[in-house]
């Protein structure tokens, strides 16, 4: 029956911001909040907000619209102390840098002789909640931003983050246009998993691997040889002039970047910074707000490369455990059924980052497998023997590293609910195979375990698409996943 009464209507507030000022929110979970920009310039870290349109935000998002110039938007905490003047500076000295390597390649004339010609590869470091993902977001859509056809390659190494795939993954993409947030369900942005999002105009194509475990130290080996994989992938790749001149920007994992609970020890530290610096021929290295690490980096590569501390911004939110679980909860659902966030009352325009809403939702599919038509590793663990156990003098990474089978018909498998990386196949040429080749594979997708069903030996998954998944090779790790 008609109740005459109009659909309710959430209240809004007209915020004026002063130049150079950001209006900075922290959702609670099952909420949201849109965002419109009325008049003037506003961006979302880096990415630029366009006028009229409504932007909605949810998963317990965490995030700052911020003005050079002034403007009025519609919508807690209005804050004049940012540091996005020094990472403007920080953007000025990498586009001179792009610039200078676009002519070196092109062999026209040297503009400003004092800037190298190496385009920028920037590795940022620091401390657990100092902004690094946020740092690399802006320095990004900076890059894209200034209409030269720029394209910097992306890389997350941080396996507590998710990026574009599910958590325990790392990654690399080229972004060619801007990086919106809407929430940390994808905190960089979509990519084009399956069929729906491919048609946005944002979606990325990134590269996997797999680690499959949030916290570094668990294998630091693997990361090691991970780290060092994507950037042989990364080098390889073949690239028009401006997208080599764009450079690479690499968000480390806190553990890099302070031993302070995370259980790394100061060497180990060390030697995972050099796989980076290694892999992904690293020329810049930015540390957020630390003293400490910026000498220690000074010491070890202020030699030979550029090492600059840039502030931490006041806004940064600190991420507890418990909010990390929850997004990681949050990004396989996302991974699977796509991105659905309800615009509050009211908003009938709603966009996610620009795109319409509606673009966004994904339908997985469930399919049935026989045990044997799919190969499942865990890398290391089944064999870890405690280093007592081991002989005098043996060391344990050899088996930290050994891809072991897992069988689906024995207990304590330990495969219900578990997420599995789905592997590039091998090489087709046997004699060119080795034992730990699945370490080297790309992923080409995530699955989840939903049930064993051990009499009949099959096994129910999850799956983003349909396609079949008989005779591949999965790795699996320690991230579990149930819809709720
Ligand atoms: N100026 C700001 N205002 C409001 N929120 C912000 C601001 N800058 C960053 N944030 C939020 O703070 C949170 C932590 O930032 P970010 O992920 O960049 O830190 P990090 O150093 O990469 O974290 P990690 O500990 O995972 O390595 C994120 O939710 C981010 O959106």
């Amino acid at each position: 029956m008609e109740t005459g009464q109009s659909a309710p209507t959430a209240p809004t507030k007209e915020w004026v911001l002063e130049p150079e000022t950001e209006y900075r929110f922290e959702l609670d979970p099952g909420t949201s909040l849109a965002a419109k920009l009325i008049r003037g310039q506003a961006e979302i870290f880096g990415a630029e907000l366009v006028e009229g349109k409504s932007y909605v935000f949810g998963y317990e998002c965490k995030a700052a619209i911020y003005t050079w110039q002034g403007c009025t938007i519609e919508i807690k905490y209005v804050s004049e102390d940012t540091p996005m003047a020094a990472y403007a500076n920080v953007h000025t000295a990498l586009e001179q840098r792009r610039v200078r390597a676009l002519q070196a390649i092109h062999g026209s004339p040297i503009s400003d002789d004092s800037v190298p010609t190496e385009p920028p590869r920037v590795l940022v470091l620091g401390p657990a909640n100092s902004g690094k993902t946020t740092v690399c977001k802006i320095l990004t859509n900076y890059a894209v931003r200034t209409g030269q056809g720029w394209s910097p390659i992306l890389v997350n190494l941080d396996p507590n983050e998710g990026a574009w795939a599910v958590p325990g993954a790392i990654s690399a993409a080229s972004v060619n246009t801007p990086i919106a947030t809407s929430s940390p369900a994808n905190t960089l942005g979509a990519a084009a998993t399956s069929a729906p999002v491919t048609l946005s105009s944002n979606a990325l194509l990134p590269l996997f691997y797999w680690y499959g475990h949030k916290e570094v130290k668990r294998n630091a080996l693997l990361m090691d040889r991970l780290i060092r994989n994507l950037g042989q992938n990364v080098q390889d790749r073949d690239e028009d002039p401006e997208a080599v001149s764009s450079g690479v920007i690499v968000d480390a994992p806190a553990a890099f970047g302070s031993s302070t609970g995370s259980g790394l020890k100061d060497d180990q530290r060390q030697v995972l910074i050099k796989a980076c610096v290694d892999a992904f021929n690293i020329n810049i290295i930015l540390i957020v707000g630390h003293e400490k690490l910026t000498v220690e980096m000074q010491r070890i590569y202020g030699g030979r490369m550029d090492v600059v501390k840039i502030p931490k911004s006041g806004g940064v939110v600190e991420l507890d455990h418990s909010y990390r679980d929850r997004v990681h909860s949050y990004q396989l659902h996302t991974y699977m059924y796509g991105l659905r966030i309800e615009p509050p009352p009211g908003v009938t325009d709603a966009t996610l980052g620009g795109e319409p809403i509606t673009d966004l939702a994904l339908a997985p599919a469930s399919l049935q497998l026989s045990f044997d038509d799919l190969s499942i590793f865990r890398i290391g663990e089944e064999s870890m023997a405690p280093q007592s156990a081991l002989p005098i003098g043996a060391t344990r990474s050899l088996s930290e590293m050994q891809p072991v089978p897992v069988d689906a018909s024995k207990a304590g498998s330990r495969l219900v609910n578990a997420v599995l990386a789905l592997l590039a196949p091998p090489n087709p040429d046997e004699s060119e195979r080795y034992d730990e080749e699945i370490l080297d594979l790309t992923v080409v997708g995530f699955v989840i375990i939903t049930a064993l069903d051990m009499p009949n030996r099959k096994m129910t998954i999850l799956s983003p698409n349909q396609g079949s998944l008989a005779g591949r090779t999965a790795i699996v790790g320690s991230f579990e996943w149930s819809e709720a």
